[in-house]
């Protein structure tokens, strides 16, 4: 059972809150003050891991709260942060805001990560609020609280394996022969109208999912039948099955289904046709099949198309099969992952705009080595380090920072000219002069 949809609830930890305490020494009635910040919530981490084909975890739990910080302590120390909270999801999955339908990230490579709440930053102890005109604040600040909110994940079907072919040529009996699908079979055109998902263990630790697609016929670019539908799903599988009835059930030449189905495939998209595919010739249980299959390879090899590989099977019958599988097994070994989307939207650039409202030190030291300006700052690094580097959103925001910062004219007054390089932390980039 595929579950492709999940609506629930993250509530990142709330930052530990800061503290008013202080020093306790002899013979001074009120020491300095020593209360320390509070330790930082716990972020909610959504992390790929390949190992997991559908979303059902969800159905059984969907509030995920993160533990908050620890709150500041005496002697100054600083209260712990909350470790953050890994929550695993298939490739494939899709997750939006639920509230601004904002897309949050299209996570599709294992081990890929974004953070979908982010937790509160430790409050602040008395200790920072010290000044020469009062030296010992009663004032601490609480821990921020947690990013909350409600999301959606939707898993869009990764088949590895796509069943291609005719309707009626016996695709879902395939399917329902080799997986625990138990998608609907019928001696009609088109029973098949969605695309049914089974999991093929192939024994030795392989396993692929196959997906059984919407039979197609001629025209179908075009959008003829089931057409765009089902051509969008055999986009997304990395190696084709197609398959022919062999026996000719229905008085077409098994060839010339086989020419035309990979023609509409070229017509929808070109990449189709080169994407990697095996023939399952099947219902070889009926009558005159094995002449029909010689005559199928025959037109093959005249045709230059020798190298296709042919598997006669017997869905049905359940003949050939363990064939066919181990050798999609084997090719899906060879053939790269190619992810759905490239674009990956990481919500951590939230922390960068929160350290621009909220980070008190932003302290930095040039230095400067021939044209290179060398730049020290702990914030700025650490912004950087989060920061996607691709994103023009998060690059203005960066330069918004440099400027705000005061490095932009430090830069400028050490000399820094139009071609010089900055470098920070493992970055280097060029120096623009803005008028
Ligand atoms: N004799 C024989 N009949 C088969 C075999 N495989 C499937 N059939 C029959 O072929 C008919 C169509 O089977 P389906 O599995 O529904 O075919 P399909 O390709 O999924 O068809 P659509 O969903 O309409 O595209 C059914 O009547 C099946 O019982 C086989 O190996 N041998
Ligand atoms: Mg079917």
């Amino acid at each position: 059972m595929f579950l492709d949809k999940a609506k629930i609830y993250v509530k990142a930890g709330d930052g530990g809150d800061g503290i008013v305490s202080f020093r306790r020494e002899l013979y001074v009635p009120e020491g300095g003050p020593a209360g320390g910040d509070g330790g930082k919530g716990a972020d909610i981490i959504f992390r790929v891991d390949e190992g997991l084909r559908t979303l059902i975890d969800f159905r059984y739990q969907k509030h995920f709260k993160a533990p908050r910080g620890e709150k500041g302590k005496t002697k100054g120390m600083h209260g712990a942060g909350a470790e953050d909270m890994v929550v695993r999801v298939p490739p494939g999955t899709v997750i939006y805001d639920d509230d601004t339908h904002e897309l949050i990230a299209d996570l599709t490579r294992h081990g890929q990560e974004v953070v979908v709440a982010k937790g509160g930053r430790g409050g602040r102890g008395n200790i920072r609020f010290a000044t020469a005109r009062n030296p010992a604040p009663h004032l601490a600040e609480k821990g921020e609280e947690g990013q909350e909110r409600w999301i959606v994940l939707e898993l869009k079907v990764m088949a590895d394996v796509g069943l291609v072919g005719f309707p009626s040529v016996g695709k879902s009996t395939l399917l329902s022969v080799v997986s625990a699908a138990e998608p609907k079979i019928g001696a009609y055109h088109f029973t098949t109208i969605t695309p049914n998902l089974g999991v093929v263990d192939v024994g030795e630790g392989r396993s692929f999912v196959m997906a059984d697609l919407p039979g197609l016929i001629e025209g179908a670019h075009e959008g003829v039948g089931l057409g765009h539908e089902f051509l969008r799903h055999v986009e997304r599988t990395r190696l084709i099955v197609h398959v022919v009835d062999i026996a000719a059930t229905e008085e077409r030449d098994p060839y010339d289904d086989w020419l035309k189905i990979n023609e509409e495939l070229r017509l929808y998209n070109e990449k189709l046709a080169q994407r990697p595919q095996i023939v399952a010739a099947n219902k070889m249980d009926m009558p005159g099949a094995d002449e029909q299959l010689r005559e199928f390879k025959a037109k093959l090899e005249r045709d230059g198309h020798g190298d296709v590989e042919v598997f006669p099977i017997s869905a049905m019958a359940r003949k050939g099969v363990q064939e066919l599988l181990y050798r999609a097994a084997v090719l899906l070994e060879q053939i790269p992952e190619t992810p759905l989307v490239e674009e990956v939207v990481d919500t951590s650039e939230r922390k960068v705009y929160r350290y621009e409202k909220e980070d008190d030190d932003t302290s930095f030291t040039i230095r400067r080595e021939n044209d290179t300006f060398i730049v020290e700052s702990v914030a700025i690094e650490r912004m950087l380090k989060r920061m996607n580097t691709d994103s023009y959103d998060a690059f203005q925001r960066f330069s918004y920072t440099m400027r705000k910062s005061g490095i932009e004219a430090a830069l400028r007054k050490k000399g820094a000219k139009d071609g010089h390089l900055v470098r920070i932390g493992d970055y280097e980039f060029e120096f623009v002069e803005q008028e």
